[in-house]
């Protein structure tokens, strides 16, 4: 399971050949021979000396393209007219627009959607606020909002650099669930200032998706805005990891036959989703569960600064074992990576019980290369979108808010996170489980169906829906 030249790293060259000097194929040679690998040849211009082509390679990574680049640069009679990167291309102008749902084509409809006839509809509203949600975009509209300060494992990049992060979201949103959500960077890290900002847009919103918020900021925010807010507030990183994480999970450990009860987890990295995961894990029945940060395990008996990190002290590591990361994986069962690039090594993975569980889930960059893991672990899954047993919190958020909104959910409390769990892993049979498929697809459609019913009878179950969907 190696890490590929995929189209998340692939390049066009814009190249002008000089059919005297140059043969096409051989420059394609040159190519392939540097490790590009050529996906397709486009024609551009053609006359008798000259042709201009563009030629689209899949590299490895930002070196290796420059590297491509270099060799092309170099072939007589090959002239390099531009480079351009498919990622970026995807990316120019932003990756949303809003869609009206009807045309406004006359005078009378325009006096229908807009002033005067949509003042009766706004008084209906005011005497009745919760038709807000039968009369506006309410009923299907998602907030995802960031300050920019966690953005996948790139740290706090901030808000602008966040905002192709979160329109990715509203896309994944929109055509996996169908649900319209908009994404919010916010310019500031004030928890205060965010609450009172996130409480001020609601009005719009049947739901709040927190994205990318540092630890332990995150903790406090959703906390209040759960407390202040009758509509859900999901920290995706939190739940959508944590509920991904344990689907995982259930199924890795029918393949090796172990039980939750038994199994020693350690957990990498103790910021948000960390902290879910072993929530999480704790609710579904695991006892031993290490949290391991950056100045080693979380012990009882040390003050922390971090208020979260005295919590999970006092609820987890029985032993108490103190020690680097290394020191305290001995033995364990599974480790969980919600951290840092190359935190954990071959060597680590060594003094891992039988057949290892290894969820690398740092983005875009696990913590160990597949590669590297691959001959030593049983079961191997990661974050990303190119690699078989993809842990992401894609598989969770569409189809839990889809759920939540349809019954009109006041809140995503665990018994719905458990059941999401639940339905993700069911949707891999028993024939089909195997070391590389413990995970459906993204783009699995049974993914979001089963987790939209499970929510939705658990919603029902606890008493926070607000409307019967069979009605
Ligand atoms: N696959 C998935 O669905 C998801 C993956 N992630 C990934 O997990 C990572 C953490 O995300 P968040 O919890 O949101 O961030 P966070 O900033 O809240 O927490 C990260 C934690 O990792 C710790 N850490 C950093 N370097 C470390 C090291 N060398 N050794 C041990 N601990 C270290 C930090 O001190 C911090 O406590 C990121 O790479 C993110 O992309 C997060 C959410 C979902
Ligand atoms: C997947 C995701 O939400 C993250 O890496 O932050
Ligand atoms: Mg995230």
């Amino acid at each position: 399971m190696a890490l590929e030249r995929t189209a998340s790293m692939s390049i066009i060259l814009r190249l002008e050949i000089d059919k005297s000097l140059a043969h096409f194929g051989g420059i394609l040679s040159s190519i392939s021979a540097a490790g590009g690998d050529i996906v397709a040849i486009d024609v551009i211009k053609v006359s008798k000396q000259r042709t201009v082509r563009d030629i689209t390679v899949n590299v490895y990574d930002q070196a290796h393209a420059q590297q491509v680049v270099d060799v092309v640069s170099r072939l007589a009679g090959v002239k390099l007219i531009n480079v351009s990167d498919r990622t970026f291309l995807v990316h120019l102008g932003g990756k949303l627009e809003v869609q009206p749902k009807m045309p406004i084509k006359n005078r009378e409809e325009l006096s229908r959607v807009y002033t005067p006839g949509v003042a009766r509809v706004c008084q209906a509203i005011a005497e009745d606020p919760s038709k807000a949600f039968s009369l506006t975009i309410k009923r299907n509209t998602v907030a995802v909002v960031s300050d920019g300060s966690a953005v996948l494992g790139l740290g706090d990049v901030g808000p602008y650099a966040a905002m192709p992060v979160m329109e990715g979201k509203a896309m994944l949103f929109k055509q996996l669930a169908g649900v319209d959500a908009f994404p919010i960077c916010l310019d500031t890290k004030d928890t205060e200032e965010i609450i009172r900002i996130v409480k001020a847009i609601a009005p719009a919103f049947g739901g709040i998706n927190l994205e990318d918020i540092s630890a332990p900021r995150c903790f406090e925010i959703e906390e209040r805005l759960k407390e202040e807010l009758d509509i859900p507030v999901f920290h995706d990183d939190q739940h959508g990891t944590a509920v991904v994480m344990l689907a995982g999970l259930l199924n890795a450990l029918k393949l090796v036959g172990k039980r939750l009860d038994e199994i020693k987890v350690v957990v990498c990295g103790i910021g948000a989703a960390g902290t879910a995961c072993t929530k999480m894990l704790l609710s579904a029945g695991v006892q031993n569960i290490i949290g391991v940060d950056r100045d080693g395990a979380i012990v009882r008996g040390k003050r922390y600064d971090n208020p979260m990190w005295n919590w999970y002290a006092e609820r987890t590591n029985p032993d108490n074992v103190s020690g680097s990361l290394s020191d305290v994986i001995e033995g364990a069962d599974v480790f969980i990576g919600v951290s840092a690039p190359g935190v954990l090594k071959v060597e680590d993975i060594k003094k891992m019980a039988r057949d290892p569980i290894v969820f690398a889930m740092a983005n875009p960059i696990p913590e160990i290369d597949p590669e590297e893991a691959e001959p030593y672990v049983r079961v191997l899954a990661t974050g990303r979108s190119d690699l078989p047993n993809q842990i992401n919190n894609v598989l969770c958020f569409p189809g839990i808010f889809r759920g939540a909104l349809d019954c009109r959910a006041r809140e995503i409390n665990e018994e719905m996170k458990l059941a999401a769990a639940k339905a993700i892993a069911s949707v891999v049979s028993d024939e089909e489980l195997n070391e590389y498929y413990i995970i459906p697809s993204v783009f699995n459609t049974k993914v979001v169906e089963r987790v939209r019913e499970a929510v939705i009878e658990a919603a029902v179950r606890t008493g926070v829906a607000r409307r019967d969907t069979k009605d």
